[in-house]
């Protein structure tokens, strides 16, 4: 006899251990060999752990080393590096201090060094020192329109890269002739490694003509000066890098898979890059439970299919919810009856929005218990009010923060 609620949780806390960013640096570099004279860059939410794991597994190997990340999100010195917090998701003259501090401690590098760039989410904010003539205030207003505009990740890097002298490969130009090694937690759907941290040592795929478009696309107003040093183009290719994505979200599925298999479930990894409405993607789980229960498509049963991605939420209710809580109580309305079902989705940060769950679980019961405690689901979600329909049914998963960030596991497991 299965316990689906036990073997979900397993799921939730192994996959992501397994892209906690100690694990997931420490099992890159057993597989590589660096020589001596490594100097370590680090940048993002996660730097601090990435680099003081990356230290402690090449320990004299270092020779010096800074860190970047953002404010409370280091946790004391590390020997023989330096250690900068700075703002997010606005930089600020902290940003800029510590990113001067980066540039002096690569530029001077010979053939024989080699930079170990350790990259995660976060690190655009936190990187930064603008072309010529840009100022730290052009950028953090360029900045806070991008983000209020409604472009997406990929399209906000892109027009970030153009204003930046470490963005979108150019941090990898100052390090030459040096090596770089780049570690990447991905916290971009798809993995696209010019745009994670707004890619400081990958050759940049956007354009000047990319920027253009998206200008147009959201209407951004931009002074004349912004507009001319936009025409910077940025290196499209580079002869000193070499990259890894040690963490994302395909790989928290690819383990969640295999922790499943290992259950006795029969496994499916559907998509790693859901980024639909939280409500449609809880309505389409649904779907795919009801076809297993009723014709055991794709999967004979028992069976566990996996999604990664990150959806979205338009908040227009006062309530309190994230996107993984609205995602399964959304789906519980679809899956209401069946017995021996359960959906779950979690954020890898172990933050689901503003609430102190990381996500939320539901089973075919979910609904019934909601109206025994007079709760009205589509009430719940009409007022994005997620959390306490689910805090009311022992429907919160709470992990606290776990240290990482890439996206967001949700899967179905049926028997
Ligand atoms: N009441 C609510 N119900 C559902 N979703 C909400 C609610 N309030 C906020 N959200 C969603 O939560 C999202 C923010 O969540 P969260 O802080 O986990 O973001 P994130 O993308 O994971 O950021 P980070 O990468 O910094 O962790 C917003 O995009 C918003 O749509
Ligand atoms: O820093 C950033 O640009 C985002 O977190 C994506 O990596
Ligand atoms: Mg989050």
């Amino acid at each position: 006899m299965k316990n689906l609620r036990e073997d979900a949780f397993k799921i939730i806390k192994s996959s992501i251990d397994f892209v906690l960013p100690e694990k997931a640096v420490q099992q890159e570099l057993e597989m590589i060999d660096l020589q001596d004279n490594i100097h370590i860059v680090a940048i993002g939410k996660a730097a601090w752990r990435m680099a003081k794991a990356a230290k402690d597994f090449l320990k004299d190997k270092v020779k010096d080393g800074i860190v970047i990340t953002k404010y409370g999100h280091s946790q004391g010195t590390i020997e023989s590096l330096q250690i900068y917090e700075a703002g997010h998701p606005i930089p600020d003259e902290n940003t800029i201090k510590s990113t001067k501090k980066a540039i002096e401690l690569v530029q001077n590098l010979g053939e024989g060094d080699v930079v170990l760039f350790l990259v995660s989410g976060g690190g655009s904010a936190l990187f930064e020192l603008p072309v010529e003539d840009v100022t730290l205030e052009d950028i953090k207003n360029v900045t806070d329109m991008l983000l209020k505009s409604g472009a997406n990740i990929v399209e906000i890097n892109t027009v970030r890269k153009h204003l930046s002298r470490v963005k979108g490969g150019n941090f990898a130009k100052l390090v030459e002739p040096a090596k770089i090694y780049s570690l990447v937690l991905s916290d971009v759907l798809g993995d696209r490694l010019d745009s994670i941290a707004s890619g400081p040592a990958y050759p940049d795929s956007t354009t000047t003509e990319d920027v253009e478009k998206i200008i147009k696309k959201y209407d951004l107003q931009l002074s004349e000066k912004i507009l001319r040093a936009l025409k910077n183009e940025t290196p499209k290719h580079l002869d000193n890098v070499e990259t890894r994505i040690i963490g994302s979200v395909t790989k928290v599925c690819e383990s969640a898979a295999k922790i499943a298999q290992h259950l006795g479930y029969n496994t499916m990894i559907l998509t790693t890059t859901l980024d639909c409405e939280s409500k449609e993607a809880g309505s389409f789980l649904a779907a795919i439970v009801r076809e297993e229960k009723e014709r055991e498509e794709p999967l004979n049963i028992p069976c566990a299919i996996i999604l990664g991605g990150e959806t979205v939420v338009h908040v227009r209710g006062n309530g309190k919810g994230g996107r993984n809580q609205e995602l399964v109580l959304s789906a519980a309305r679809g899956i209401k009856g069946y017995q021996e079902v359960l959906i779950a989705s979690v954020g890898t940060d172990g933050t689901d929005g503003p609430t102190d769950a990381a996500g939320g679980i539901v089973d075919g019961e979910t609904v019934n218990r909601l109206q025994e405690k007079g709760i009205d689901v589509e009430n719940a979600l009409n007022n994005n009010d997620s959390y306490h329909a689910l805090q009311s049914v022992d429907g919160l998963v709470i992990t606290g923060p776990t240290g990482t960030n890439v996206n967001d596991l949700t899967f179905i497991l049926c028997n």
